[in-house]
């Protein structure tokens, strides 16, 4: 699904390079975490994955095509990102309209709009307040919004900054019921968290960063042991 071959990135300005020479290959379905240390490169690889940076040297390739040559609604198409401050991602002054945008920027038919995005809203628990402004939820519904736009949108590789961050229990098992979806579609999950009893539940692969590299690659019974 996803194949990234020895790519550096630097960040204009930075004295060391943030990611060096990095390997990676993520098999359709599979549901990887990637942890690490504060700094160690996690975001920064998931805005590359999304194709929102370009690496300095190497290629990432998507489905066996270079994600660089990809269109933005190509991209759209086949990643969805659901970032940390979900706000960042809110477009629109309507929870109803900001989960149909990506679907009416691919000009779907209206009936198909409308279909998924109620099932999306219902499906994050967020009937009730399709009609807010985004802004005025709690930050626990706010990142459902995105939640509810990525599965309107259903693409196949979805990326997930810190998503268990800000869900309560009732939130955090409704999100868990959307990500067991994902996964019973067969979509690729990558997250990165440092919620170690989150990743022992959803990523049966974790990948450790450690400045800008790889150094550990397995199971979460091999990476987070004592944790
Ligand atoms: N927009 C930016 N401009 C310049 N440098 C950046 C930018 N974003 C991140 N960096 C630097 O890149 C390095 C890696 O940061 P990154 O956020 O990717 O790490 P991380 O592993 O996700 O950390 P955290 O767990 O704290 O989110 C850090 O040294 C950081 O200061």
């Amino acid at each position: 699904m996803l194949k990234i071959n020895q790519i550096d990135f630097s960040w204009p300005k930075a004295a060391q390079p943030c990611l060096n020479a990095l390997s990676l290959a993520v098999s359709p379905q599979e549901s990887v975490a990637l942890i690490g240390d504060n700094g160690a490169g996690k975001s920064t690889l998931l805005r590359l994955m999304a194709g929102l940076l370009q690496p300095t040297r190497g290629e990432i390739q998507i489905q066996n095509q270079p994600l660089a040559k990809l269109k933005a609604q190509q991209r759209a198409r086949l990643i969805g990102v659901l970032f940390q401050e979900a706000e960042h991602q809110i477009l629109h002054s309507e929870v109803y309209a900001e989960v149909a945008f990506g679907l009416r920027l691919q000009k779907r038919p209206e009936a198909e709009i409308r279909q998924r995005t109620d099932t999306a809203l219902a499906l994050c628990g967020l009937e009730e307040v399709a009609q807010a402004h985004p802004l005025d939820l709690h930050v626990a519904q706010r990142r459902m919004v995105a939640v509810a736009s990525l599965e309107a949108m259903a693409p196949p590789l979805i990326l997930l900054d810190e998503p268990s961050r800000d869900f309560d229990a009732h939130w955090l098992a409704l999100f868990e019921r959307w990500l067991a979806g994902c996964k019973q579609r067969g979509d690729t999950i990558i997250a990165i968290s440092h919620d170690y009893d989150f990743t022992r539940r959803h990523f049966p692969r974790v990948i450790q960063l450690s400045e800008g590299r790889i150094s550990k690659d397995g199971s979460p019974e091999q990476l987070l042991v004592n944790a």
